[in-house]
């Protein structure tokens, strides 16, 4: 049977335009389908920390067009206080989420834009700033669509795959990058089924995952996160497919919580463990896995599910939102400018001077 069709223009989760900016309330999904508007950074800032928007790119998107919201209103004619100014807004946006690099990666981009810039008038900075928001946002959704063309010959015809969280266009500008992978191999024709891991406690998977499969007619099966490892040992996985929040330059991976687990239950049952990625996730600044930060979120997201309570009052509670999955579990990272497998020191370096 050929893959379903797909009609890839439909989930696209931040609008930007006319100045504008809308984004589909995550947190609501999938019970309720609802767009807020953003005109300040701080709205934005606020969006990036209540998740609202999350997925490492999306966020790397919303923070540039945060950035332009906030020297929009800047009121100087000299470029030194503009660009003084701007900095104090990327310090705010910043301080949001600490592990998806694509933020830092997005604010440099702005900056660096208007400090080369900065013999312009403080207008023409102010449209410059917005075209580089847009830029950014439209050359995500391109990204995402090269990345999965570059994984896809990795994915067999009739594999059953399994992902962890959500990285898919909701996670995204659009078209998503792990999602983006199982996209393109349905696109070329090919019979693919999902297991979807639930994802606690944010559950990234039974909400965002499982609902825009649905909504692309792609088969989509949801699991606990505590099911793999059986489902793997009955033989229905063929592989695992994920996404990254910073990929260290040793190929360290830095993704949602209980992706190291799904990692080492993949080595120990032969399956491949694939990660998918833009190359803006890759942080050749940092050696190892071990440097990456890994954000602590507030402990009610596990001690409760929206009012109810799930857990004793008081209880001590640890809520590390990502984990580090070494490179050695890592069969291989797909990115938009090719596929590096073996020696992720190298072969991400390479990638990196590839244009
Ligand atoms: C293409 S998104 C890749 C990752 O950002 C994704 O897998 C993930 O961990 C998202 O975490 P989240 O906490 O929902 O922002």
């Amino acid at each position: 049977m050929a893959g379903c069709q797909i009609d890839k223009s439909v989930i696209r989760p931040i609008r930007f335009f006319n100045g504008k900016a809308q984004m589909l309330d995550q947190r609501l999904l999938p019970a309720e389908e609802v767009w807020l508007n953003y005109n300040t950074y701080e709205e934005v800032a606020e969006a990036i920390r209540s998740m609202v928007v999350r997925g490492a790119p999306a966020i790397g998107v919303a923070a540039a067009i945060g950035v332009w919201f906030g020297v929009r209103d800047i009121e100087t004619e000299s470029t030194e206080e503009f660009y003084a100014e701007m900095e104090k807004i990327c310090d705010v946006l910043a301080a949001t989420r600490p592990t998806a690099v694509n933020l830092f990666w997005a604010l440099e981009r702005m900056k660096r834009f208007a400090h080369a810039n900065l013999d312009r008038t403080v207008l023409e900075l102010k449209i410059g700033l917005e075209y580089e928001a847009l830029a950014i946002t439209q050359e995500d959704e391109k990204l995402c669509i090269q990345l999965g063309k570059q994984g896809e010959g990795l994915i067999p015809d009739g594999a059953r795959v399994l992902t962890h969280c959500n990285a898919g266009a909701l996670a995204t500008a659009g078209y998503g990058t792990a999602l983006g992978v199982i996209r393109a191999a349905v696109d070329a024709g090919k019979k693919i089924s999902v297991l979807a891991d639930e994802t606690r406690p944010f559950n990234q998977g039974s909400r965002l995952t499982a609902w825009e499969l649905k909504k692309d007619n792609i088969p989509v099966t949801l699991i606990c996160d505590n099911m793999a490892g059986y489902l793997m040992s009955k033989g229905e996985i063929d592989c695992v497919i994920v996404g990254a929040d910073r990929i260290a330059a040793n190929g360290d991976v830095a993704n949602k919580i209980g992706t190291y687990t799904v990692a080492v239950l993949a080595k120990a049952h032969k399956i491949p463990f694939y990660v998918a990625a833009p190359m803006s996730t890759v942080d050749l600044s940092l050696s190892d896995g071990s440097l990456i930060p890994i954000e602590e979120r507030d402990a009610r997201e596990i001690t409760h599910l929206k009012d109810i309570q799930l857990a004793p009052e008081g209880i001590e509670v640890r809520n590390p939102a990502f984990d580090v999955t070494p490179n050695e579990l890592v069969t291989a990272i797909i990115t938009e400018r090719g596929v590096a497998e073996g020696n992720y020191q190298q072969e991400l370096a390479a990638l990196a001077n590839k244009r």
